[in-house]
């Protein structure tokens, strides 16, 4: 047995119910939702709506919905990928390196994960927030925990943190190759749906506050005063992936989805550009979802079902899915490079 320090990688997704149960929905929308950094209100405003209103209300309905998406041996599919995620990066860098799986909300912890790896006396640890855009409500929320409790420890290993892969060229080619899984000339139109943020996060990541988005050309190219936005990213990302598969201007839409509560959120809301696509007399779509690295409730039920009834109900024919990255051996590849912190 080698006597040498291995090498960490920390892998942390956003986190799902410990079961699709009431009171672990509500667990864990409570956790989530309370996070300064998802919904940034003052702590006595965040508290009263999400424990007096969000947790109470929305929790029975999505635990409805969670209970059709759990398989009965598997469980939730978010957790089911992001461990296939873990052991196959695992296999796939070898015993220099040790891989650990944490979520930020709920169950394995990042605090559980870190206390692990404490013990391990690692060489170094890189955390790769498995998010491919940044956003303060993830990747950021992410690495100030992980911040948070490392900076306790006694000693502390070489530290780094991915902020994001939005054009990563791996990963866009995975999303590609599961969009070739289908017959492209079968669909009228191509729409990207990412996961949507309140708008007032938006210039926030700007300290300088000259981010006016999405005036900022946010929507075209990415620059020294966007690199952080969230939108700026989500556009690179559907740049990245239209070149892979030849698609024009014209052929594709990018919108936001999940919209909670009342005020603004990143427009076009997926719900309003399908509307739009149906009166226009479009029949058959092909969704994209590239905001998730593995199929979760928000592509599972969201996409598939919510909007593709929606899309029906308006009069159109089919909505289908591309699948996520999950288990893609692509996908693996490209995790490799990131823990490597080497570029393709
Ligand atoms: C203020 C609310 C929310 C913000 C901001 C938000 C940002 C955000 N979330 C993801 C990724 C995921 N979100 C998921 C579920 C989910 N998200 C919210 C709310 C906000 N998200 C809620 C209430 C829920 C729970 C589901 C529900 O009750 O409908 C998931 C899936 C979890 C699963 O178990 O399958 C993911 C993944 C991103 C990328 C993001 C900002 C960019
Ligand atoms: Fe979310
Ligand atoms: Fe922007």
């Amino acid at each position: 047995m080698s006597n040498k320090a291995k090498k960490g990688i920390l892998l942390v997704q956003l986190g799902t119910p410990d079961s699709p149960t009431t009171p672990d929905v509500k667990k864990y929308l409570t956790e989530f939702l309370m996070d300064p950094r998802v919904i940034d209100i003052p702590y006595f405003q965040r508290t009263l709506l999400v424990k007096g209103i969000i947790a109470r209300t929305r929790a029975p309905k999505s635990a409805k919905i969670y209970e059709t998406i759990w398989d009965k041996k598997t469980g939730s599919p978010l957790m089911h990928y992001s461990i296939l995620q873990r052991d196959l990066l695992q296999e796939s860098l070898g015993d220099e390196y040790h891989v650990e799986l944490a979520m930020r909300y709920q169950n394995p912890s990042i605090e559980a994960a870190l206390s692990k790896m404490e013990g391990m006396l690692l060489e170094s640890i890189r955390v790769i927030p498995l998010f491919p855009q940044y956003a303060s409500a993830t990747s950021g929320s992410v690495i100030d925990r992980v911040m948070e409790l490392i900076r306790k420890w006694s000693y502390l290993p070489e530290i780094s943190f991915v902020s994001n892969f939005c054009t990563d060229e791996l990963m866009a080619e995975t999303f590609a190759d599961h969009a070739r899984k289908y017959d492209l000339a079968h669909f009228d139109h191509f729409v990207f749906s990412y996961h949507g943020l309140p708008v007032r996060q938006l210039g926030k990541v700007d300290p300088t506050g000259q981010l006016k988005c999405p005036e900022s050309g946010c929507d075209s190219c990415k620059t020294n005063v966007n690199a952080y936005c969230y939108v700026s990213q989500c556009y690179a990302t559907t740049r990245t992936i239209v070149e892979k598969l030849g698609l024009q201007k014209e052929q594709y839409s990018l919108c936001f989805q999940s919209r909670l509560g009342k005020e603004p959120w990143i427009q076009p809301y997926t719900s309003d550009l399908l509307h739009d696509l149906a009166t226009k007399g479009y029949k058959k779509l092909l969704v994209f979802s590239p905001a998730f690295v593995a199929d979760c409730i928000e592509t599972i039920d969201e996409i598939g079902v919510e909007y593709a009834n929606e899309f029906k109900n308006l009069g159109g024919e089919e909505v289908c899915l591309v699948e996520s990255l999950n288990d893609d051996p692509k996908w693996i590849k490209s995790l490799k490079q990131l823990a490597l912190n080497a570029k393709n």
